[in-house]
């Protein structure tokens, strides 16, 4: 099979055995959890960028409470730690409405949904996190429940099993997904909104790092968030992980002040580099420059010279790669950029070609 047709380039780190506990993975670790329910905004104006989707959303919002209606079902994609859980809870929050808390993985039976379902309230936000993951059964009787609030729920089996409907109270689905190309056509249809969120520009993580300093209490300067929020990779839990380990950094070394200098030097011990790439990540680079000559490689034998397994680098490493413009998949293999030399301050060898890395010789 041809590699390159199972890459997504889109596709968001999954963690991978020993790489999942990274300081730069966008997944949530235990740790975050216990932080993240403080830090998060409470309010539409409190979350900090993503304004088409906050425009839009406010309008949804606006217009469902002036109608004294339950908000339409809203679709949240986007890669993990951007704020769709957030942004559920505000939508919550902004309708007065209670929200209950689920995701696609915990819901195999279609009788999970429905004891779920049939205990709603009226107006009650569901938000069901990697919607893409529900078992076929559920998502069918999700589809009916979305439309019809309604569902039927199947009693005995065999020829003698029943349907009994049973009539929902209007709540309002707020679905997630890292992957909106794999959410089938009849259910994406079933969203009365659909917000992509987008990675965060690093004057907005800025702003995310200075709100969580404040709630945190700990004190930076505008230099110091600048440097955390350039090294968290357009994300804003990856911003917040790596502000509380600078603050230890600040605490135990310094005054507890984070200025510039402390949050390079701390992100230094952590191997969170100007660009935020770890060690995984140069580790991939400077095989590829180095043993390779900047490629074309196949995947496997780059995932052999870094000693980690193929997927660990195709679905953890690669993905941030690729989207800083470091490294390119192509049909013949990884291939790095001239922004890759640059970035580990190497020279690229001449116009001779790549010093090992002949088309054909590497496995595919
Ligand atoms: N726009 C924002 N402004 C301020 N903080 C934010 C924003 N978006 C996210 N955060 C913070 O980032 C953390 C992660 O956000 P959240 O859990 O909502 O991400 P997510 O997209 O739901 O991730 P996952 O897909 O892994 O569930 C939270 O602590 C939240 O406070």
């Amino acid at each position: 099979m041809n590699w390159d047709e199972t890459t997504d380039e889109t596709a968001p780190e999954r963690p991978v055995g020993p790489a999942a506990d990274r300081l730069v993975g966008s997944a949530a670790d235990g740790d975050d959890q216990a932080v993240e329910a403080a830090l998060r905004p409470k309010d539409l104006d409190e979350f900090i960028g993503q304004e088409k989707v906050r425009e839009q959303l406010d309008l949804v919002l606006k217009a469902a409470r002036a109608r004294g209606a339950t908000a339409d079902h809203v679709l949240l994609s986007g890669a993990p730690g951007l704020g769709k859980t957030t942004l559920s809870m505000i939508i919550a929050a902004e309708m007065s409405a209670p929200i209950r808390i689920t995701s696609g993985p915990a819901i195999q039976h279609a009788g999970d949904l429905a004891a779920i379902l049939s205990s709603l309230q009226e107006g009650e936000v569901l938000f069901l996190d990697e919607i893409h993951r529900m078992s076929r059964p559920a998502e069918e009787m999700l589809y009916m429940a979305m439309e019809d609030f309604r569902v039927d729920v199947i009693v005995g089996k065999g020829p003698g099993a029943t349907a009994i409907p049973l009539e929902l109270p209007p709540f309002t689905l707020v679905g997630a997904t890292t992957r909106a190309g794999l959410l089938p056509p009849p259910l994406r249809d079933r969203f009365g909104f659909t917000g992509h969120m987008e990675f965060y520009a690093p004057a907005e993580l800025e702003r995310v790092v200075h709100r969580s300093a404040r709630l945190l209490d700990v004190e930076i300067d505008t230099e110091g968030a600048a440097e955390i929020a350039g090294r968290s990779r357009g994300t804003p839990r990856i911003a917040n992980r790596l502000l509380r380990r600078v603050r230890d950094y600040a605490q135990v070394r310094a005054d507890g002040i984070i200025t510039r200098e402390i949050a390079a030097t701390a992100l230094a011990v952590y191997e969170v580099d100007a660009r935020g790439l770890d060690r995984l990540d140069r580790a991939v680079l400077e095989a590829l420059l180095k043993l390779f000559g900047g490629g074309p490689v196949g995947l496997s034998t780059l995932a052999v010279a870094v000693g980690e397994e193929r997927e660990t680098v195709e679905e953890v490493a690669e993905p941030f790669l690729v989207r800083e413009g470091l490294l390119a998949r192509t049909p013949r293999g990884r291939v790095a950029t001239p922004a890759a030399w640059a970035h580990l301050g190497l020279v690229p060898p001449q116009a001779a070609g790549p010093a090992t890395g002949q088309p054909g010789l590497f496995d595919a």
